[in-house]
């Protein structure tokens, strides 16, 4: 079945402006202990029918376990209570209470089946229940293509998930979250809640916009978002609420009239930051240190870029623009690809033969965008995960040091801030934003000559992105190169010396110098994408 937007109406005494509405969420001393330490507590707050509600605080904070207990996933510990539209329910939340109250989820992980078409994904627990017995695929089919249409996304339901860009994924899951409460409120007549746990770091500016038209249809029909995120400026644009966490507590909420991202930033840090630590080098004159000519796969059209010694590179571009390929293809981590490499005055080489053991052996190292598929190990500990690349190294008289091993990861874990700082720590346990930091702090470490990232902030808070900037900036002073691919236009003007904008698989611009700001970089996308370039793209040397 699917529902469109205007399918229902709200009920008048929840609707948002009515008199004292009831709220859809109310969330009251809220607590949870992971082994004695503190991960939330009494934690109070509500959701008012047609409000967009932002939670926010820093990396480990509480917001993710806050999320997960009201998924069910976790037990709160006891006292806690939880109300939704008036009725009071008991804790934990039993598997399918959630759905049935009209609530759900897309958590960081995003909760696709890879495996299954987007179709299997859209229907997954629709079609699984009451044991179906006849699925009438064709009309399945093209309901999904009505609703994916509707909510302006062009894939196929037959397309397989994993076939699907990163945005695409996103996109999808919120999609089916939407769906999902929609179907609830036809049976209940009550708003539901959708909670997008970071929804935004895989999408580019476009993907931003799209998601919260779908966040205002919502909200439009009664229905209610929580919205957590770490980019104040999106958050000051479509949330009406905030409420902030710190350490597991609540440090304070403001109405959205009230915010200024000063005020927020203080809230979220306890601190007022100062931004710009990873400021630009202010030239682009740089020794060339890598230089790719027609690198081309699938995405990309025969390119040709470098990258100098000690210069930042930022690649950027709407959705499927061929941008976000980059890091792989000069990391040889993509099969099809084509290009030639040149490092320094050395020979040339073609592109076909790197592979990413090749790559490391050069120097190159890669931090992909997917941070619990292709980057970390989330069953792993922290140690593990710091030095899976040269483990080698630990290697004494056919001895592993275990000891010397995790002393490393323990200073490592000090230096870029990651909490809690224990190295035996399996990945998973750690908050998204921290997990993050143990990724960036390994390849980092060992000093690669060439180091490719593909949106190295997401998830990451305020504070530590200044760090990571800051970082960043230093090894690129000491010479490393860093080719850095995001859509993230305010970070990309904040760190880099220069930066390529993609449309369609190609070059299109090159910014430099006081173009070099969010605004310049977001209005080159667009200018790109254009239907004026779109007819005549202009690939440019670079
Ligand atoms: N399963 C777990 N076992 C042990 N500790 C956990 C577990 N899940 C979360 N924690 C701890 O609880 C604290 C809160 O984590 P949480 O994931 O809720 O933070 P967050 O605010 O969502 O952070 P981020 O912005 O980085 O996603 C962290 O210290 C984290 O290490």
């Amino acid at each position: 079945m699917v529902l469109s937007p205007d399918h229902t109406v709200p009920d008048p005494a929840t609707r948002p402006g009515a008199r004292n509405p009831l709220p859809v969420l109310s969330v009251a001393n809220l607590s949870k202990s992971f082994g004695g330490a503190k991960a939330l507590h009494n934690v109070s707050f509500d959701v008012m029918p047609g409000e967009v509600h932002g939670l926010l605080g820093k990396n480990g904070s509480g917001k993710s376990t806050l999320v997960k207990i009201l998924a069910g996933f976790h037990a709160p510990d006891d006292g806690g209570t939880l109300t939704f539209n008036g009725e009071r329910v008991s804790l934990p939340l039993k598997a399918g209470e959630g759905r049935r109250l009209g609530m759900a989820f897309v958590h960081q992980n995003l909760g696709l089946v890879p495996s299954l078409t987007v179709l299997e994904n859209l229907r997954l627990v629709e079609l699984t229940r009451n044991g179906k017995a006849f699925i009438n695929w064709r009309a399945e089919t093209a309901a999904a293509q009505q609703a994916l249409k509707r909510f302006g996304l062009n894939i196929d339901p037959e397309e397989r998930v994993d076939r699907l860009t990163p945005v695409q994924r996103a996109l999808l899951a919120i999609v089916r979250a939407f769906e999902e409460i929609e179907a609830a409120r036809a049976i209940t007549g009550r708003p539901g809640l959708v909670l997008l746990d970071e929804p935004t770091p895989f999408l580019p500016a476009s993907g931003v916009a799209q998601l919260f038209e779908l966040v205002r249809s919502i909200t439009r029909l009664g229905s209610s978002v929580i919205f957590i995120s770490h980019d104040i400026d999106e958050v000051m644009e479509i949330t009406d609420r905030i409420t902030v966490l710190r350490d597991g507590e609540q440090s304070g909420e403001l109405a959205r009239a009230d915010a200024t991202h000063e005020k927020i930033v203080e809230m979220i840090v306890g601190q007022s930051i100062s931004r710009g630590q990873g400021r630009k080098s202010g030239t682009n004159s740089f020794p060339v240190y890598a230089r790719f000519e027609g690198l081309s796969d699938k995405m990309l059209q025969p390119s040709d870029l470098h990258v100098g010694k000690g210069e930042i590179l930022g690649l950027t571009g709407l959705i499927g623009s061929g941008y976000e390929e980059v890091p792989y293809l000069a990391f040889g981590a993509r099969s099809g690809a084509s290009g030639r490499i040149t490092i320094e005055d050395g020979p040339t080489f073609d592109q076909s033969t790197l592979t990413p053991a090749a790559a490391i052996e050069r120097g190159f190292a890669l931090l992909p965008g997917d941070r619990h598929g292709e980057s970390g190990v989330d069953s792993l500990s922290i140690v593990d995960n710091m030095f899976l690349p040269d483990i080698g190294r630990f290697f004494r008289g056919g001895l592993m040091r275990n000891g010397a091993m995790v002393r490393e990861a323990r200073e490592l874990g000090k230096a870029y801030e990651v909490r809690p700082n224990d190295p035996a720590l399996k990945l998973s346990a750690l908050s998204g934003g921290n997990a993050q930091k143990v990724l960036i702090a390994r390849w980092m470490n060992r000093s690669p000559l060439l180091l490719l990232l593909d949106e190295p902030t997401q998830g990451v808070d305020v504070g530590t992105r200044q760090q990571i900037f800051a970082a960043l900036r230093k090894a690129a002073t000491e010479g490393m190169s860093i080719i850095c691919a995001s859509s993230e236009a305010e970070q990309l003007a904040e760190i880099c010396d220069r930066v390529l904008v993609f449309a369609r698989g190609r070059i299109c611009d090159e910014i430099t110098g006081e173009r070099l700001t969010k605004e310049g970089i977001s209005e080159a996308c667009y200018v790109s994408a254009g239907p004026a370039s779109q007819s005549n793209p202009t690939p440019r040397v670079a």
